[in-house]
């Protein structure tokens, strides 16, 4: 028995490794503080779900990752956010590179209005990734596998992005992220304007997805964060309250805030 619980934690601590880790965070919009020290390793092919009430910072944290703050001019980041070994917020970093390392899915899915092809091959181009036309062609099929809807749209690549379901679009949107070769994908509330059948959809993939790519979910479904993720973090009022793996955190979360948010009793 207690060879098994050594056995268990040796593997628990292999498959952690941070592939990011924030330290110290403290995020301001103008005079008001709305992320406050916080501190969180992000363990690499994992999903890491960032949940909390309405207004806690979760998206805010969660922005931080690929600087997509910086787009907001009343927003500043101090402390240190490390990924592959670097500051992210160095001066040195070219925040469009990071952003293809590091890719977005928003909360409402929001193809361009081009084909669906465009739609994942227009980051490969930007980026100058595909050398010819049939590499791009390959890219953009291997895409839209990864994301589960090739099948689904083999038949009409050239149509609009925006004629797809809201569920198939946000794939769509899941397949442009993965076209640039990301490593880490961050997903805000990804399944939050759609149904049940299309959100277990992508539940699933992200389960599938995680074997090549690490994910960060911000997600308001307690639910849906113990179904999809191997790490939870509770926010609470801008502050990290407790991080830890999901079934704990779940089951016998350390704080009593955590305990009265997962009971219903906060939010
Ligand atoms: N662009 C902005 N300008 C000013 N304040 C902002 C901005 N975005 C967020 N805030 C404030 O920062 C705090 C955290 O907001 P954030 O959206 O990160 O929380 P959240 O936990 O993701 O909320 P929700 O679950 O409702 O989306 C809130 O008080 C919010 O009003």
């Amino acid at each position: 028995m207690e060879k098994n619980m050594t056995e268990e934690k040796t593997a628990q601590t292999d498959a952690s490794t941070p592939i990011m880790t924030a330290s110290g965070v403290d995020v301001f919009y103008g005079k008001k503080q709305a992320i406050k020290n916080v501190s969180l390793d992000i363990p690499e092919n994992q999903i890491t779900a960032l949940i909390g009430p309405s207004g806690c910072g979760k998206s805010t944290f969660l922005r931080c990752f690929n600087r997509m703050n910086d787009t907001i001019d009343s927003c500043r980041v101090t402390g240190d956010i490390q990924f592959a070994g670097q500051d992210i917020y160095s001066s040195k970093v070219d925040v469009v590179a990071l952003r293809s390392r590091i890719g977005m899915v928003f909360q409402k899915a929001n193809p361009f209005p081009k084909s669906i092809f465009d739609n994942v091959a227009y980051g490969p181009r930007i980026h100058g990734l595909a050398e010819t036309k049939d590499h791009l062609e390959d890219i953009v099929i291997t895409s839209l596998r990864r994301a589960g809807l090739y099948d689904e749209v083999s038949d009409r690549l050239n149509e609009p992005g925006t004629s797809l379901s809201g569920g198939q679009q946000q794939r769509l949107c899941i397949a442009r992220a993965i076209a640039v070769d990301p490593q880490i994908i961050l997903m805000d509330e990804p399944c939050s304007a759609l149904d049940p059948i299309a959100t277990a959809i992508i539940e699933n993939l992200m389960d599938s997805m995680k074997e090549k790519y690490t994910i960060v979910i911000v997600t308001h479904s307690m639910q849906q964060a113990a179904r999809v993720s191997q790490q939870t973090a509770f926010f609470h009022l801008g502050e990290l309250v407790e991080s830890g793996a999901t079934e704990s955190i779940f089951t016998n979360p350390a704080q009593e805030r955590t305990q009265n948010y997962i009971s219903g009793r906060i939010g």
